[in-house]
């Protein structure tokens, strides 16, 4: 692990190399206050160079408005202590089919240009000796989302943390999602959307369980 302290858990050390975010060294040592306080004084000058009038009634509270936003909500799933726990519970039921999470509501942040990604996340699993909460599915897919993201990283990221956290490697996940920097700057397209899926474990070898997987989430 790369905490040595132990004081906290370090960012993404559960995930491989490849799929962390990459974030700074200390990047949660100050308090969630202290940062506010830092982002709302960066983003009043961005307001004051975009020439905005701070004294401005409508405008005197936008810099610690944002600051709050990103801390506390959009950026709040790269804080390690926001990553949710994932208890399982025995599968008394027998249950050993396909369990899909389908039209998770996913809210992310393109990593490029800071503005929004929308879109839906649908993940399935294969129920082995434990099932989970099913909250807790959409629980993992709105820590990861919520966070400086492309897409692809993010797919891999969800998958990564199920496989982990279920115990299985039999976990699908697909993401779709529109990206405000394409349909609202540079090239202007309002109509296309992005697809990216993970298929791991039963679901990358057997076609037939990814087909079901896909009929269900109606694909
Ligand atoms: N692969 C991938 N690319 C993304 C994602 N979100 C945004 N991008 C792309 O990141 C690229 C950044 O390219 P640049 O050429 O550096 O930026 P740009 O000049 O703003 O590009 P345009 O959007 O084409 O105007 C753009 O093509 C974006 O569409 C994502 O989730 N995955
Ligand atoms: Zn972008």
């Amino acid at each position: 692990m790369d905490n040595p302290s132990g004081s906290a858990p370090a960012p993404d050390a559960h995930l491989p190399a490849e799929l962390r975010t990459p974030l700074r060294d200390n990047a949660f040592a100050e308090s969630d206050e202290a940062k506010i306080t830092a982002i709302s004084g960066h983003f009043e000058a961005i307001m004051r160079e975009l020439g905005l009038d701070l004294t401005d009634d409508s405008l005197a509270g936008t810099p610690r408005r944002v600051a709050k936003m990103y801390v506390q909500e959009w950026f709040k799933g790269l804080d390690p202590k926001n990553r949710p726990e994932v208890r399982m519970f025995d599968n008394r039921y027998n249950y050993h089919q396909l369990l899909v999470e389908r039209d998770i509501t996913l809210f992310s942040c393109c990593e490029h240009h800071f503005v929004p990604i929308i879109g839906k996340a649908h993940v399935a699993y294969l129920p082995g000796t434990n099932v989970v909460g099913l909250s807790k599915l959409n629980r993992v897919v709105q820590y990861y989302a919520r966070r400086p993201q492309v897409q692809e990283r993010l797919t891999r990221q969800i998958a990564e943390e199920l496989k982990q956290s279920l115990g299985t490697d039999d976990v699908a996940v697909l993401i779709e999602a529109d990206h405000l920097c394409v349909m609202s700057r540079g090239v202007n397209d309002t109509s296309s959307s992005t697809l990216t899926s993970e298929y791991s474990g039963r679901f990358a070898k057997d076609e037939a369980l990814r087909g079901e997987f896909l009929r269900q989430i109606g694909k």
